[in-house]
């Protein structure tokens, strides 16, 4: 690769502090890119699996890029900052900001533990990268932490760079980004970044250069939009419901107009996952300590929309069985938040099959990649080794994840295992003809 940068016209070598989903994505892709790639993590056990070549999460094409990247001698993994500040021209944080326990703030501990610890043994001139989702303003404080904790003093500079990768599309997400957000405080700082994301800017990904601050907002506010849409269609759900409408009719002509679009259009169960959830309530959280609460006052309608799907769906499969769900067989297909993923952070999924449960149901789950993180979350339920399995004498069915396995059984199939032939398709990933003309009683979330 032949960049300029005012590191001596030489590639910046980077480290990714913080190797989780996005961490490790965003280390192994870059290395693959052609950069030298330090990753860095508190927690060794990780460390030393991908050390070993192993992605300790599933994201499709991942493992593959792995091997690559340690096989090219170009990516390693450790968990000293002084290595890391050592190594690194460029250091990005990935670390996790989840939801404070009780509260719907984020929790930016983990930022601030990152940075300060980097920060301290930072002697030479470098450039700090936020790409964590974090609250406005995190990063005008954490640039001061970097001044009076870094011994290089004003040569560390910060910028925020949001990350908009989705889980399951990962690696597509990183090497191909929709567009590139660069927040910073000066040229230097924006060239550094040019320079770290220079293979992605050839081939053709556009760049936002901004301040730090409308930088941070960019990821909360794509997230606020992307959660809304979801639970306006939802909304409509509901309106169906009452009325006897079909929601899915309705997502379809609206998809057509194309200033609405298809995409997160899609009306069931909702929104899960490491990120919608908690950044919404995150974002309204500050928005409330900034003084502009009322402006973004709709995120919590837009939360309370998404948590009544999931009473919903619970009690579609109570009316299937008759009203009371005690003693009730039922197979729960899907535990991860969305298909191709093993995550189940804020599952929609877990949620209702462990309310389900709590409602006196003997439930049975089942999901193709993400048994071993339920097992661990939710021991009281049942779990299925395969999909068979886990339908056996089932009074009915509910699909709560979308995966393409629950949707390319056959009705007749199915039907040969379960007590009775009723299903809630919670994901609207079924044909609804086909399973009522296999003698099925079909029931989905907003359609008659
Ligand atoms: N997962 C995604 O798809 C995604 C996409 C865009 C943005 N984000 C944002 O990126 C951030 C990370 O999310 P994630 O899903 O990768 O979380 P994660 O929990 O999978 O990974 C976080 C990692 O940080 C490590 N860590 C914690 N404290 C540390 C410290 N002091 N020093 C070094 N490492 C430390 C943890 O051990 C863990 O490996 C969050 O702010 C999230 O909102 C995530
Ligand atoms: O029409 C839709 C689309 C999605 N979902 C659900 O919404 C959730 C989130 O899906 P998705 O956005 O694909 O997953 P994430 O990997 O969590 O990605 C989101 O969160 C990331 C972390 O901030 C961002 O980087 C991404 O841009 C943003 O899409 C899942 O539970 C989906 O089932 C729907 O219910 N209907």
């Amino acid at each position: 690769m032949n960049m300029e940068s005012t590191f001596g016209e030489v590639t910046p070598r980077l480290t990714v502090i913080g190797t989780g989903y996005l961490g490790a994505t965003h280390a192994i892709c870059m290395a693959v890119q052609g950069y030298e790639v330090l990753g860095v993590d508190v927690d060794q056990s990780k460390i030393d699996r991908l050390t070993a070549g192993e992605v300790p999460f599933f994201e499709p094409g991942l493992p593959e890029l792995l091997t690559k990247a340690l096989t090219s001698g170009r990516l390693r993994f450790t968990t000293s900052f002084a290595e890391a500040a050592e190594f690194g021209d460029v250091h990005f944080i990935c670390v996790g900001t989840p939801q404070m326990a009780g509260s719907h703030a984020a929790n930016v501990s983990y930022v601030f533990d990152a940075t300060r610890e980097l920060a301290r043994h930072l002697n030479r001139r470098a450039l700090v990268v936020g790409k964590s989702t974090v609250p406005v303003g995190t990063a005008a404080d954490l640039a001061e932490l970097i001044a009076t904790t870094a011994p290089a003093g004003s040569e560390i500079e910060l910028a925020w760079n949001p990350e908009f990768l989705r889980e399951g599309f990962a690696v597509e997400d990183t090497m191909n980004p929709d567009r590139l957000v660069f927040g910073v405080a000066s040229a230097w700082a924006e060239e550094q970044l040019r320079a770290s994301f220079a293979p992605m800017i050839e081939q053709g990904s556009p760049v936002v250069v901004t301040d730090r601050m409308t930088a941070e907002l960019v990821k909360v506010a794509a997230n606020s939009f992307l959660a809304t849409k979801i639970s306006y269609i939802n909304a409509m759900a509901e309106v169906c419901e009452t009325i006897g409408a079909d929601v899915q009719d309705l997502a379809t002509a609206l998809a057509y107009d194309s200033r609405i679009g298809g995409k997160f259009l899609k009306p069931g169960l909702g929104f899960g996952g490491g990120c919608l959830p908690k950044d919404i309530r995150a974002f309204a959280h500050r928005a409330g300590e900034l003084g502009v609460g009322q402006a973004v006052a709709f995120l919590h309608e837009v939360d309370a929309i998404n948590q009544r799907r999931r009473t919903r769906a619970v009690d579609l499969v109570r009316e299937l069985v008759g009203g009371d769900l005690t003693g009730k067989r039922v197979a729960a297909l899907g535990a991860a938040f969305k298909p191709n993923s093993d995550d189940i952070r804020d599952a929609p999924a877990l949620d209702v099959a462990s309310t389900l449960h709590r409602a006196g149901a003997q439930v049975c789950v089942f999901d193709p990649a993400a048994l071993d993180n339920a097992r661990r979350a939710h021991p009281e339920l049942e779990y299925g080794e395969s999909l068979l399995e886990t339908l056996r004498g089932a009074d009915a069915v509910i699909l709560l994840t979308e995966w393409s396995e629950f949707q390319e059984i056959a009705p007749e199939v199915m039907g040969s295992v379960v007590a009775h032939r009723r299903i809630v398709d919670g994901r609207h990933a079924l044909d609804p003809m086909a399973w009522r003309a296999a003698g099925w009683e079909y029931r989905a979330l907003g359609r008659p």
